[in-house]
């Protein structure tokens, strides 16, 4: 379902006083300390948050523009109002041929045989990280009225000063790559994220957050908020930021929960007021009135811009349902994908004999067994926690309720995902994977994200998933054979 939001949602620090702001934020970082140390706080917190809400617009960032990119770029540039700017981040080797094209910078959206054209979006280009190992990135901007503005000049990751380069740090990312490739391309950016930044992630598979966390952003304290998004959208990439839009569906956006401790969903747990189900509001984000951070500021603005493109039919969700969702549509990958690029056949294929279905069958039902391991792990774990927490208490008078069990998801019983995977195939019957574009253009799989992310779950929960196993090695053993095409 679309909401109704629109872009107006996007609030900035513009007409909130200094005086407010600083009262504010001394409420939200410092608590009830006070004295000195509070009072050195609060200018301090004062002084940054001005400087930092004294900005006018949002800058969204967009890397990635493949069928996804190009499309969540399109809606955004035609959405936002004029002041907010939307970036398409390219690597530095596909600029000479984009300025080739014959609709120039401008991004197409194909839909229903009519192709609409957006323009206004600033692109600006970038060297990955792993090919120049040095740490260099260079931006240039293709618009030279507003090149002064966006020139980052080359620098070295040492280099103290190197943020100071960049005339915009990122506010907000959506991250539309490969999954394989967001590790790479957010550390190629590191110099531009802070934890004011919200990194929105939108592709196939699971892992790359727990990833990222482990990896690049390990210290909570200095992380940007993430955003987890499922995206059952029907699109191909018919050319270099050419999408083409085979099926109307929808994008889940989920916010992994604030290291922090900000709680995004304060919402669900309030009494219902007319409404019967609470819904999540925008304000337990961040609160205009009450004064905001850029770190909350930015995740609010970013959430609101997603949702209030309609043509994007963004939600924003309980991240325990975009959880869910994932996990759902992780299970429709892990068989469509790899059967339709062994079998080098449209996904329509995959389900017409009773060989595909048996196959469909036995996967759901692994995967059914997996998640229940692993939800009845994360059940143990809370319960130890909260007896640790029992015990080491002092007021021992005091009874807290121990926590609830997590209900196993309705969504994934293996009836639901049997029912789910046959839906996606009708949906898309007329359609080739992207693994099976992927096989065929000798490029690399997203195969350890979706059949070993499953896997890797198997084994860590000691669950046997012998389909799933088979699937994820033939896929890689698809791939050290070289692809000869048809037989003449
Ligand atoms: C759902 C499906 C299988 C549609 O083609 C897909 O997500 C993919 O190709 O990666």
């Amino acid at each position: 379902m679309c909401t109704e939001r629109g872009s107006n949602d996007i609030i900035h620090g513009r007409g909130v006083s200094s005086g407010e702001l600083q009262l504010s934020t001394f409420r939200m970082w410092t608590g009830r300390a006070s004295g000195r140390a509070a009072l050195q706080r609060r200018v301090c917190c004062g002084r940054w948050l001005w400087s930092s809400l004294g900005r006018w617009s949002m800058h969204i960032h967009v890397v990635g523009l493949g069928a996804v990119g190009s499309f969540v770029a399109f809606h955004l540039r035609r959405t936002l109002a004029p002041k907010h700017s939307v970036y398409a981040l390219h690597r530095l080797d596909t600029a000479p041929a984009i300025s080739q094209r014959p609709h120039g910078w401008s991004v197409l959206l194909e839909s229903e045989g009519v192709t609409h054209t957006q323009d206004g979006i600033m692109h600006l280009s970038y060297h990955p990280w792993h090919y120049y190992p040095s740490g260099s990135i260079r931006f240039a901007h293709w618009d030279p009225s507003r090149r002064r503005d966006l020139e980052l000049p080359l620098s070295r990751p040492d280099d103290p000063h190197r943020l100071h380069h960049a005339t915009h740090p990122i506010d907000s990312l959506i991250v539309t790559t490969k999954a394989y490739a967001v590790p790479d391309v957010l550390h190629g950016l590191r110099s531009l994220i802070s934890r004011d930044t919200t990194i929105v992630l939108l592709h196939n598979g699971m892992g790359v957050y727990e990833k990222l966390t482990q990896s690049l952003f390990r210290d909570p304290h200095d992380r940007p908020n993430f955003v987890l998004c499922t995206n059952t959208h029907g699109l191909y990439r018919k050319d270099l930021m050419h999408t083409v839009q085979t099926g109307y569906g929808e994008i889940q956006l989920g916010i992994a929960p604030d290291p922090l401790g900000r709680n995004f969903e304060a919402a669900l747990a309030r009494e219902p007021q007319e409404s019967l189900v609470p819904e999540l509001s925008l304000d337990d984000i961040a609160d205009p009135v009450d004064g905001a951070s850029p770190r909350y500021l930015n995740l609010r603005n970013t959430i609101a811009a997603l949702t209030g493109a309609r043509a994007l039919c963004a939600t924003w969700r309980p991240y325990r349902d975009v959880q869910t969702a994932l996990r759902k549509k992780l299970v429709v990958n892990a068989f469509v994908n790899p059967v339709s690029a062994l079998m080098q056949c449209k996904n329509g294929e995959v389900l017409k004999s009773s060989h595909g279905v048996w196959i469909m069958k036995r996967l759901c039902q692994e995967a059914e067994s997996i998640f229940r391991a692993e939800l009845s792990a994360m059940n143990k774990a809370q319960q130890v926690a909260y007896e640790q927490f029992m015990e080491n208490r002092e007021d021992i008078d005091e009874t807290i309720a121990p926590p609830e069990p997590l209900p196993y998801p309705r969504g994934l019983t293996k009836s639901a995902l049997q029912t789910e995977t046959a839906r996606v195939v009708e949906q898309t019957k007329h359609n080739y994977s992207s693994m099976y574009r992927d096989v065929n253009l000798g490029q690399r799989t997203e195969i350890e994200y979706i059949n070993g992310y499953l896997h890797h779950l198997a084994r860590q929960y000691d669950q046997p998933a012998f389909v799933n196993e088979m699937l994820y090695q033939l896929v890689k053993m698809r791939t050290t054979i070289p692809y000869v095409g048809k037989p003449t």
